[in-house]
């Protein structure tokens, strides 16, 4: 993920490259932090006002006023701790850490205490759906991350239990029910949305895979795993835009038509693939590029070379090919495989189709003085 361009927000927002599932689940936490951190803050603020600025609004807190003061501080910490949180999150970036499975820890602990003090001794009405609230918005903010899920739902949901058991002085069939059926809810719920986010997963890499082997495919030269012609052409033109020299070998083979009427094309496909192998391990640098241009015609492309050194590999292709020995009985200069090259130097401000040209010339000379050779281009 690219940090440095467009800051560490947008980094999600555009071109998502997910290396590997971590990724995913790092982009679904920073999606749901906003979501799940304004659930906690609005909820708490909620419980703040009422009790702050509307005094006596719940009539039914009698019992225990004394905790009052208690429950706002930790609607306040609640607050702080959301933020923290998400500052948190966001910061280092997006992960959890020690320090937000801490977090998350601390704020269902407190969520759970008030809930517990709502239920068991205000009967206030509103903390059944606010417990039930908590605990879906963690199961749709959390899921895919199991461990954060847990810590964050545990507290309320054995909460749930422990006041409803307080509040009926022992177990209440009915309520077990619920409790059941919510516990059912986050489970299968949970089971669910994990299957999805398998999925998308599962998809994404096919994706990546398939975009990978269309891109070989469409820079690739089937036959002969070199590159092709528009391939080479992009880098020819990627070249003379950063005004980067090279020095082009324009390489055909010689008698190939012959070479197919005695041998089969079968057999002619087969010599290619055997050329374009002789090409590649004749090259000197990663840098340095083998491309088909077409039938039977290569090009060799090599970066900041002179003209002496693209002679050197010239050289060295002849050398490495007849070593290799391709039998070719139909041609009148030699009983292998030979080819005939052109060799030219990029200019300043020159087009690739005219440095291509030029190449293409010096092997018509090469041809013209009786192939299997090779020879530079015209001086200037
Ligand atoms: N087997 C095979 N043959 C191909 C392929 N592409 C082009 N050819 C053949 O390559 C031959 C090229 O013939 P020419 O252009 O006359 O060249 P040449 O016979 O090598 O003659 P010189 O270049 O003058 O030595 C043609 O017969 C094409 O059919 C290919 O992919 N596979």
């Amino acid at each position: 993920m690219d940090q440095s361009s467009g800051g560490r927000h947008r980094a999600f927002d555009t071109a998502i490259v997910w290396q590997d599932r971590n990724d995913m689940v790092r982009q679904a936490l920073f999606v749901s932090i906003p979501w799940f951190t304004f659930v906690n803050v609005s909820f708490a603020l909620i419980i703040f006002f009422r009790n702050v600025l509307i005094s006596g609004f719940d009539r039914s807190i009698s019992d225990q006023t004394e905790i009052l003061p208690l429950i706002n501080g930790i609607a306040v910490g609640i607050i702080a701790f959301s933020f923290l949180l998400a500052f948190f999150i966001y910061r280092l970036p997006a992960r959890f850490t020690p320090v937000s499975m801490g977090l998350l820890l601390i704020l269902s602990l407190m969520w759970s205490y008030c809930s517990y003090h709502f239920i068991v001794w205000w009967h206030l009405p509103f903390a059944w759906p606010l417990s039930v609230i908590l605990m879906l918005t963690a199961l749709a903010a959390l899921y895919y991350h199991p461990p954060a899920l847990m810590l964050f739902l545990t507290p309320l949901w054995l909460t749930a239990l422990l006041a409803s058991m307080q509040l009926n002085q022992g177990i209440s069939v009915r309520f077990l029910l619920v409790w059941l059926i919510l516990t059912t809810i986050l489970i299968y719920g949970r089971y669910i949305l994990q299957r999805w986010f398998d999925e998308a997963w599962r998809r994404y890499q096919e994706n990546r895979m398939l975009i990978a082997m269309l891109d070989v495919m469409a820079h690739q030269d089937a036959l002969t795993g070199t590159a092709n012609r528009r391939s080479m052409e992009n880098y020819l033109d990627d070249a003379i835009r950063q005004a980067l020299p090279f020095a082009l070998i324009m390489l055909d083979v010689d008698y190939f038509k012959r070479y197919n009427d005695h041998y089969g094309h079968q057999a002619g496909d087969d010599c290619l693939a055997k050329v374009a192998g002789v090409l590649k391990s004749s090259v000197r640098t990663p840098a340095d590029l083998v491309a088909r241009y077409g039938g039977e015609e290569f090009v060799v492309v090599l970066p900041t070379a002179s003209l002496d050194e693209a002679a050197l590999v010239a050289e060295r292709i002849q050398a490495s090919l007849h070593a290799t020995a391709l039998p070719h009985l139909a041609s009148e200069v030699s009983n292998r495989v030979t080819v005939s090259m052109g060799i030219a130097l990029s200019g300043s401000s020159e087009s690739a189709a005219g440095i291509i040209n030029r190449a293409d010339n010096a092997l018509y000379r090469a041809k013209q003085q009786g192939r299997n050779q090779w020879a530079k281009q015209n001086p200037a």
